[in-house]
């Protein structure tokens, strides 16, 4: 019988994570719970005190019809008949495992990137385990930090380089599975490495780029359930959660393009013969005109004032609160979020990540804004730290910006482009072709399974699925602060409006800010940026006016190219 791997527990038996609870009622717990395989990992124990408590486990695992593998010994796994052994790259080889254990025990293998995961399965092993998916603190509190004078030297070496595994994100986990679609796409595949309640869901849904992804088998945890208060409880929730989809999760063109049919397909492609659909735009821009959608800002200190304002101006409510306790209030108010790193301190990304966690519970929409994300090692590890903790709707920057974003996740997320040091927050000079710009997006989007715009003189924008160039704008926007931020203000605008369309709602967005930039800069009394910000802002103004009308014909002026990529 085939194992099922949806909620795989690590059991952990040091007191920084099981307390002082015994680990056979911890799994009993567990198992009723839920669990569906206990992996007994302890590598602290003389091999006496393995052989006992793998003894009381299996047998409450084997009540309840769970597999119990154990983690590196196969001569524990040998001695009470669990049902297999799980080893490490640093372990008994595989080939080894498999022959003193026959062929119809399971043997699990750890893997890091996509060699060694073609290597475990191509070795016969029943299952892989990817991981570290996110930095985790069990293994330092429960090997390092704990003295074990009984620690051999190898055990020592051992347990530091599980410490140091790269950390591989979601994409770094797609990166592997994707890699062994057409390989062997039936090999179950669970990752591990800091999951727990708040994360599983994301990592579950960013792990497949599209429906026809290979999904994951399960998910591994650890303290998640041993040390929750209650391990039973803790389990439940968790399967509970695995078979919920995310409260994020949208229906995205780019999961089912051959799923929709052609008529909703042809709805959705928003360009047609060359001109945007005006009628999806202008609805997007009216119902944020009519229904005033919260606009919460966690934004720089240099933009506050005039984000607000162009929020405003835009049929909005801003409201700018950096303090993260009011955000699961404010995320209940059905609006959306903009996170803004131009002013990042470590206090602010603690608060950007509780903020983007209490969006990420209820479902609403999240613009990330990277600025100055390729300018010091302070912003790439915020950003770092940023698109490990959530799930963005849409991820805006200039060129720059992308090209950090593109070269941040973890290890084989494998986008193809050079990291570019910033120039402070603004860009660089652009080194790349517009085929470039457009697949660089497209391949952001769809590794983040989100909405990625990249801007500039011309913005590139894409789902996955489909890649749009925007030839409007203004050259003064590039010569004011905040033109970029305030553009994350106006996209997050429409998306708190048009949830089931995040591509449409961003070039809703777009369209409408750049063609009042347009306006703005024909004025005849606008002269320079000083005189362009305020008429930018009654350009804004005037536009809401006229979708309130209904009226379209504006958008006449819309420049939008489909890219072939
Ligand atoms: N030279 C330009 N011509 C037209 N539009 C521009 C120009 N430079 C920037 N923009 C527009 O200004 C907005 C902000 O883009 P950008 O200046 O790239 O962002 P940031 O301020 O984050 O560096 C976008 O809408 C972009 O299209
Ligand atoms: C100047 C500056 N410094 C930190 S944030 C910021 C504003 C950046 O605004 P934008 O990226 O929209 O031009």
């Amino acid at each position: 019988m085939t194992p099922d791997y949806t909620l795989y527990l690590v059991t952990d038996s040091t007191p920084a994570i099981l307390g002082d609870r015994d680990l056979p009622s911890v799994v009993r717990a567990a198992v009723k719970g839920g669990v569906t395989v206990v992996q007994y990992r302890d590598k602290m124990s003389e091999t006496v005190d393995l052989v006992r408590t793998a003894r009381q486990l299996h047998e409450v695992t084997r009540a309840h019809n769970v597999p119990l593998l154990i983690n590196d010994r196969v001569d524990v796994a040998l001695a009470v008949g669990a049902e297999g052994v799980h080893v490490g790259q640093e372990d008994m080889d595989l080939a080894s495992a498999r022959k003193l254990l026959g062929p119809d025990a399971i043997v699990g293998v750890s893997v890091g990137n996509a060699d060694e995961a073609k290597a475990a399965t191509a070795g016969g092993a029943s299952y892989i385990s990817i991981g570290a998916v996110f930095a985790t603190p069990t293994y330092a509190s429960s090997c390092l930090s704990f003295p074990q004078p009984q620690l051999s030297n190898n055990n020592v070496k051992r347990v530091r380089k599980e410490n140091t595994k790269s950390i591989l994100g979601p994409p770094g986990v797609r990166a592997i599975l994707s890699c062994l679609r057409g390989y062997s796409p039936s090999i179950p595949v669970i990752c591990i490495g800091g999951l727990n309640f708040s994360n599983i869901p994301r990592v579950l849904y960013q792990s497949r780029t599209s429906l026809d992804d290979p999904a994951l088998s399960g998910v591994a945890v650890v303290s998640a359930i041993v040390a929750a208060q209650d391990p039973g409880v803790a389990a439940k929730q968790l399967r509970a959660q695995i078979n919920t989809p995310p409260a994020f999760a949208r229906p995205r063109m780019a999961d089912s393009v051959a799923g929709l049919g052609e008529a909703e397909a042809k709805r959705r492609c928003l360009v047609e013969d060359g001109r945007v659909k005006a009628e999806m735009v202008v609805d997007v821009l009216r119902r944020v005109a009519e229904t005033t959608p919260i606009c919460h800002n966690m934004t720089n200190l240099v933009v506050q004032n005039f984000a607000a304002n162009v929020a405003l101006c835009i049929g909005a409510s801003p409201i700018m609160s950096t303090t993260a306790t009011e955000a699961p209030d404010l995320a209940a108010l059905n609006g959306s979020l903009v996170v803004n790193v131009g002013t990042v301190t470590p206090d602010a990304l603690a608060n950007y990540q509780q903020a983007l966690a209490a969006y990420n519970e209820k479902g609403g929409p999240v613009v990330l804004d990277p600025v100055g994300a390729g300018a010091t090692q302070l912003r790439r590890n915020a950003l770092r730290t940023l698109l490990s903790a959530g799930y963005f709707d849409v991820i805006k920057g200039n060129e720059d910006e992308i090209k950090a974003v593109a070269t941040t996740a973890g290890a084989g997320a494998g986008i193809d482009t050079a990291a570019a040091q910033q120039r402070g927050v603004d860009s660089g000079a652009s080194t790349l072709s517009d085929a470039q710009k457009a697949e660089l997006v497209r391949a952001v989007a769809a590794r983040e399974r989100n909405v990625c715009l990249m801007t500039g003189r011309h913005d590139f924008v894409s789902d996955g699925a489909r890649t749009f160039k925007v030839r409007n704008g203004h050259k003064f926007l590039g010569a004011i602060t905040g033109s970029g931020c305030t553009l994350g203000t106006t996209i997050a605008a429409c998306l708190a409006v048009k949830r089931d369309d995040t591509l449409l709602a961003t070039l809703a967005g777009v369209l409408m800010f750049e063609i009042a930039a347009e306006k703005a800069g024909a004025r005849p009394d606008v002269t320079g940026p000083g005189s362009f910000v305020p008429a930018f802002l009654d350009a804004l103004w005037t536009l809401q006016g006229m979708y309130e009308l209904g009226k379209a014909d504006w958008l006449d002026a819309a420049m939008v190219d489909v890219c072939d990529v």
